[in-house]
């Protein structure tokens, strides 16, 4: 399994936001994580690329938890954040030579993986640009790029169309796509839920700090009996606490029922 996640608790300070996370994520899958605003998306995420450390469970990437290995374990994630992260002071060609430092890869490789890209997002001709020249979906590209070239395995993706243009999702998307085909895994969280229904294997629903559904769309529907729903519909249900925690399918309240009938014959 590519990405294992164990009875896992993070937070600050000691604080638990999520708690007794667990599933995994297998090589070529593309996983949506959803939730409201402050359910601990962010959370869950910081925690699975090391920079949070558990309270409890844990994190194994490739069967490897980052106390046993840290190389081994970050060389294996790629990162692309919400907000672009970049160096004021280094050109777009210096942040994809610090990349292939970082990634212990070749630059002339780096490079060569990287122009494709550039010029798909219209940026082969500004390698000299600082990022003080790019605007905010010129970065997020440079931040896109930069994770592309490397040879990881999972990448870890917080909200991936803040700031692209129609055109540049579209071949965001395709990437992935790709990436998922020569055997990445993906997991990205994102409120865009209707374009995820186009490349999405399945999600991970988080209320509250925990997992309340996993699966596919059907796999959802079913578990929250709300057949034909689309992912839109299934949102609105969990931010009105229609579903997630304490929501028991019917057939469970009717195998109470009758349990509780059973005692009382
Ligand atoms: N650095 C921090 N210190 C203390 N509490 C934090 C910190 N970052 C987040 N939190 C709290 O953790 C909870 C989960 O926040 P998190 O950022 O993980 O949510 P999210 O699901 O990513 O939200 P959004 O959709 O708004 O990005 C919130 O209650 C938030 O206030």
């Amino acid at each position: 399994m590519l990405l294992t996640v164990t009875n896992l608790n993070a937070g600050y300070r000691r604080v638990p936001v999520i708690k007794d996370i667990d599933f995994t994520l297998a090589a070529g899958q593309i996983l949506g994580l959803i939730g409201l605003n402050g359910a601990g998306k962010s959370t869950l995420l910081k925690t699975i690329l090391g920079l949070l450390p558990p309270l409890q469970g844990q994190v194994a990437v490739g069967g490897v938890t980052i106390n046993e290995n840290h190389q081994a374990y970050a060389s294996q994630i790629a990162y692309i954040p919400e907000v672009p992260i970049l160096y004021e002071e280094l050109t777009l060609k210096e942040h994809l030579e610090m990349t292939a430092l970082g990634y212990g890869l070749a630059i002339e490789t780096v490079m060569e993986r990287a122009m494709p890209l550039l010029k798909m997002f219209r940026l082969d001709q500004h390698l000299d640009w600082f990022p003080i020249h790019f605007s905010k979906g010129m970065k997020q590209k440079v931040m896109i790029t930069c994770a592309l070239v490397t040879d990881a395995k999972l990448f870890i993706i917080d909200e991936p169309f803040l700031g692209l243009d129609p055109i540049a999702i579209r071949d965001f998307i395709q990437l992935l796509k790709d990436k998922a085909s020569q055997g990445c895994g993906i997991l990205l969280t994102t409120h865009m839920l209707s374009t995820t229904a186009d490349f999405c294997d399945g999600y991970l629903l988080l209320s509250q700090g925990h997992l309340v559904g996993q699966g596919s769309l059907s796999d959802l529907q079913a578990q929250f009996e709300l057949a034909d729903a689309d992912l839109d519909d299934i949102y609105i249900a969990m931010a009105q606490g229609q579903i997630g925690r304490g929501f028991e399918p019917k057939e469970a309240l009717l195998k109470e029922a009758n349990q509780a009938g059973d005692r009382h014959d």
